[in-house]
């Protein structure tokens, strides 16, 4: 499993500021030893305390963070500022407290004076929506890359600056993360930053501070609605990065009536896009249109048409539509940034230029040369079933992966899934029921169970599945390795297993603990197994 030790990346070089002077231009309020010292980082986790930081106690539903306040002088943190109740907790650290009646709006703004990162701020990309935003960033990422442009990566997948990587926890880190890491691309001389936005980080100001360049939303389906009570609600969140306080520019995908609303209810500079085919009766009223070319089991094939009769054909070195669609997205988006799409073209187009990687020496193969961990991800060789790897965990994501993968195959598709524990149970049984539907057999396995009963997960999925699709060949195998290896033990040649499940992750989570497991290691020691690899 990878280290998750380092949950931060920080600056380097911080560049200390007066203590007092930031009491003040808050408005603050300060009890007990006065503050005479200067800061240099901030943080709310008692665990990533390095010496200089504020420490912010913030209540949280398990715990009042300011119960943490002596680890935090521990550790360094030269005062702790919290809410009211919180004001006792933190008094017996014996450092100067700084109240503020609702402390998480402050750390955005916080964050931002302390780590200066709105002086010269970056070019920031947002992407949002309910699926495809971790694969934007990657596809942003790689055709700046092409283009020249090293970028910060920010996903659920992983935090990435030049070469050094860590591992996510959340898919948008806290206010504090975030700025800590602006200033450290600062430092790596990072002129463009991709940050995935979570409808959450949204709701939990986890992005105040911040107003984006140019913000992305690929498409709304269900899920989260353990954290919204409705669709509306959930929507209503999303819709918040596109107004003038948090982005510059927006582009749209505007297939579906989410994406419709918020072109209409945006209130920032917008550019839509309409992946619909030609013969959908709205087809026309975007501005950008695409059409796919050509998709086979590893590569899709489109062209963009903009306005001005602009138009640009490349691929995408994966499986899908909607991995074009979000190609599509990082496309206008870059466009929308600044970026010409001639030029954009000619830096996928494979001749010349460089793709900024080590070994690049001249031509390389046209298209956006990308990798995206555990989406879409083919592990199989040219022998045996195609097998893929994908983070799919939602009733949409299923349906475009199965009907993707149905155009470029002639065989049987094998289908292994789960559904996350603790985690927006009413997602579960449309997930059984697509799956059923549009695979020809199915394995119902386990996914994160978390807290909850895995066998009782399971049973809802078995039971969805079996009512959309008498008859199908439905198996349970709890043991994700043990699942795998009962689809491969039923797949032949020319069939295509897809695994959708923690595509990048290398641990199933169970009752509290991570325990080690990587999909995608497992497909690949499988094959070998059946010789296929
Ligand atoms: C429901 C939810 O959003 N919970 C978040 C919340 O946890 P919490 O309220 O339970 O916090 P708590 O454990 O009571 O602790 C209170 C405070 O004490 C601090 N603390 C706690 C213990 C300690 O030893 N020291 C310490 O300082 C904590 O850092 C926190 O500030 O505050 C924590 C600190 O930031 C988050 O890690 C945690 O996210 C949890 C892990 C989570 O899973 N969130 C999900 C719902 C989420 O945000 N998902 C989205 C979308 C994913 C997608 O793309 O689909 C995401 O952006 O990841
Ligand atoms: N544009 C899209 N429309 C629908 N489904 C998609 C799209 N792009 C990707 N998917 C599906 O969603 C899965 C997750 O993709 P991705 O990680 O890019 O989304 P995400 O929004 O970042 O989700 P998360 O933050 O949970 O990782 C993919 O593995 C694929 O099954």
């Amino acid at each position: 499993m990878a280290d998750r030790a380092s949950s931060a990346l920080r600056p380097e070089h911080p560049i200390a500021r007066s203590l007092p002077h930031l009491v003040e231009d808050f408005g603050f309020e300060q009890v007990g030893p006065p503050v005479s010292d200067v800061v240099s980082g901030i943080t709310i986790s008692s665990r990533d305390v390095v010496p200089g930081d504020l420490y912010v106690g913030l209540k949280g539903a398990r715990f009042h963070g300011a119960s943490f306040a002596q680890a935090a002088r521990d550790a360094g943190a030269v005062a702790i500022l919290t809410d009211p109740e919180g004001v006792p907790l933190a008094a017996e650290a014996g450092l100067p407290v700084i109240v503020t009646p609702e402390p998480r709006l402050a750390l955005g703004e916080l964050a931002a004076w302390i780590y200066r990162t709105r002086e010269e701020p970056p070019t920031l990309f947002g992407v949002t929506g309910t699926n495809g935003k971790t694969s934007v960033a990657y596809l942003l990422e790689a055709i700046l890359r092409q283009l020249g442009i090293v970028a910060g990566l920010s996903t659920t997948a992983e935090r990435r600056i030049g070469d050094e990587t860590i591992v996510s926890t959340l898919t948008t880190p806290e206010a504090t993360e975030i700025h800590a890491m602006l200033a450290r691309m600062r430092e790596a001389h990072v002129r463009s930053v991709i940050l995935e936005v979570s409808a959450q980080a949204i709701t939990q100001h986890r992005v105040d501070g911040i107003v984006f360049d140019v913000v992305g939303f690929t498409n709304l389906s269900h899920d989260h609605l353990d954290d919204y009570s409705t669709m509306e609600t959930y929507y209503a969140a999303k819709r918040e990065l596109f107004q003038p306080d948090r982005a510059k520019r927006g582009v749209v995908i505007v297939d579906a009536e989410w994406g419709e609303r918020l072109a209409s209810e945006s209130r920032i500079p917008l550019t839509t896009i309409s992946t619909a085919p030609s013969s959908d009766a709205r087809f026309g009223e975007a501005q950008w249109h695409l059409t796919i070319d050509d998709e086979t089991a590893d590569r899709t094939t489109f062209t963009l048409s903009g306005p001005d009769h602009r138009s640009l054909t490349t691929s995408v070195p994966l499986l899908g539509s909607f991995m074009a669609a979000n190609a599509a997205l990082a496309i206008v988006m870059l466009v929308e940034s600044g970026f010409d799409l001639g030029a954009i073209a000619h830096a996928l187009s494979g001749e010349g230029g460089s793709n900024g990687s080590a070994q690049d020496d001249g031509d390389r193969e046209p298209g956006i040369d990308v990798y995206i961990p555990g989406r879409a991800e083919k592990v199989s060789g040219d022998r045996g079933p195609v097998v893929y790897i994908d983070y799919g965990h939602t009733p949409d994501a299923f349906t475009l992966t199965l009907e993707s993968i149905r155009r470029v195959t002639d065989g049987r598709i094998i289908m292994v899934f789960g559904a996350d524990g603790d985690r927006d149970p009413s997602k579960r049984e449309e997930m059984g029921a697509i799956a059923a539907r549009l695979a020809d057999a199915v394995v119902v396995t386990d996914f994160h169970p978390r807290y909850e009963d895995p066998a009782a997960i399971r049973r809802v999925l078995l039971d969805s599945a079996r009512a959309a699709a008498p008859g199908r060949e439905i198996y349970e195998v709890a043991d994700p390795r043990a699942a795998f290896r009962k689809a491969l033990s039923i797949a032949s040649e020319g069939d295509v297993v897809l695994y959708a499940g923690p595509g990048h992750e290398d641990y199933h989570e169970v009752a509290g603990e991570k325990i080690p497991y990587s999909a995608r290691d497992d497909a690949r020691n499988a094959l070998h197994e059946h010789g296929w690899l």
